[in-house]
């Protein structure tokens, strides 16, 4: 993949773009291998690794979020970084080729809309000493835009604003929007009022009247659309993600347990991807945003004659996933668990409930090799025995990897 950004020295995100894309892939899969060896001492043998899923170079991230800076009649949409002077500032990454075309294309008319709408961006810059209110009403509001593209190509836009001061402005020209973008399917604004770097705040406005993204993604045995609400969490990249979900079904699929838990659910895509027929499913999750689009995908499916059956068994909880698991006695474990922790792994309290639990096979997706090891580490009675790495995202060091743990 070629960068012109890269090349200049202005972002430097994608840490591997000067290495092959095949042996980035190699490389990846040789990390993971050397991590888990000492863990897994002889048992290492007796993984089965398959082939690694691998992804196109560019254009495969869903997902931009997005730093805006500059002035109301100039806004930069892309990141904090070096500028030629060498102070920091805002760089323009609106055409980044990770970004489909799709997703490219929706940075003009957002740019347009805070002109219009006069959103001033947010100066994210550290305040030197004291704050006065004059400079804090200077700092501006607009401070980040979250942009998601479906495989259909609507688009998700979400404004974190400092304040709801200017949202009249932004439904004020919501109708001029949607005609400059139609693929426009739902815009909110999230309420972060810190000046810290977090991304987003917990208070989130939908302006439109859909409040779901349909990503529709191709499944087992059909597609399946998965409903993104707006602060839920949806795997980077959606077509690695649908080769991981295709693959968790087809070796839940051997194990065929009866029931199963899907720790860390998100939007329910483990969870909705190895539902079937008599097979109680449970999925866990956080945010309550990301519970009720797994619910609503659920009651979608169930309605169908074909997925009634395969819905009947299948419940979403939102709450911690460890206090979940040890709020049940680790003999009433279900056969199989599914765990997607973030990059923190699932720690050691839920490992030590894994490790004494009665459940027969425990399907562990990770997005850092390193948690998953030391995860590991604290479940010697659970054997890897198939593994797969899953490459969610060229051009950087991370990947995903799914190992199949059995009871030895
Ligand atoms: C790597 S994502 C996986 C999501 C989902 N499995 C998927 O495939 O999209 C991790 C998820 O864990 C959730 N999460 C973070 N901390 C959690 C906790 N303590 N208990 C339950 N879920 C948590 C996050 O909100 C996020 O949705």
């Amino acid at each position: 993949m070629q960068c012109h950004h890269f090349d200049a020295g202005r972002c430097r995100s994608c840490t591997l773009l000067d290495v092959a894309y095949p042996t980035q892939v190699a490389d990846k899969e040789r990390h993971v291998r050397d991590l888990l060896a000492p863990v897994l001492g002889a048992r290492a043998r007796d993984v089965a690794w398959l082939a690694p899923v691998t992804s196109a170079e560019g254009g495969f991230r869903n997902k931009a979020k997005m730093v805006v800076t500059g002035s109301v009649e100039h806004p930069v949409i892309g990141i904090l970084g070096a500028l030629p002077s060498g102070e920091a500032g805002g760089v323009d990454l609106t055409d980044c080729p990770l970004y489909p075309p799709t997703l490219q294309a929706a940075f003009g008319p957002l740019a347009e809309l805070v002109t219009r709408a006069r959103l001033q961006p947010y100066d994210l810059t550290p305040a030197r000493g004291r704050v006065t209110p004059r400079d804090a009403a200077r700092r501006g509001e607009l401070k980040h835009l979250l942009v998601t593209v479906s495989p259909a190509g609507e688009l998700m836009v979400r404004l974190v604003l400092r304040s709801q001061e200017p949202v009249a402005r932004v439904r004020k020209h919501l109708p001029w929007l949607r005609e400059a973008l139609p693929s426009l399917a739902v815009l909110s604004v999230n309420l972060q009022p810190e000046h810290k770097a977090v991304l987003e705040g917990e208070r989130e406005i939908v302006l439109t009247e859909r409040e779901t993204l349909p990503m529709t993604l191709p499944g087992a045995a059909g597609e399946l659309t998965l409903h993104l609400r707006t602060q839920s969490f949806f795997q980077t990249n959606t077509a690695v993600a649908a080769a991981l979900y295709r693959q968790a079904r087809a070796w839940v699929d051997d194990a065929a347990p009866a029931s199963l838990w899907d720790l860390y659910c998100g939007v329910g895509g483990f969870a909705l991807t190895c539902a079937a027929p008599g097979r109680q499913v449970m999925g866990v999750e956080l945010s309550a945003e990301a519970v009720a689009s797994a619910e609503l995908t659920r009651a979608e499916l169930g309605a169908s004659p074909e997925g009634a059956a395969a819905m009947a068994g299948v419940r979403f909880a939102a709450g911690d996933a460890t206090a979940y698991a040890l709020a049940a006695a680790p003999g009433d474990a279900p056969e199989l668990v599914i765990v997607n922790p973030p990059r923190r792994g699932v720690g050691p309290e839920l490992a030590d409930w894994l490790e004494a639990s009665s459940a027969r096979w425990v399907l562990y997706s990770s997005c850092n090799a390193v948690t998953l090891a030391r995860d590991l580490e604290r479940m010697p009675s659970l054997r890897p025995e198939r593994a797969r790495l899953l490459d969610m995202f060229p051009q950087t060091r991370h990947y995903e990897v799914l190992t199949l743990l059995t009871r030895g």
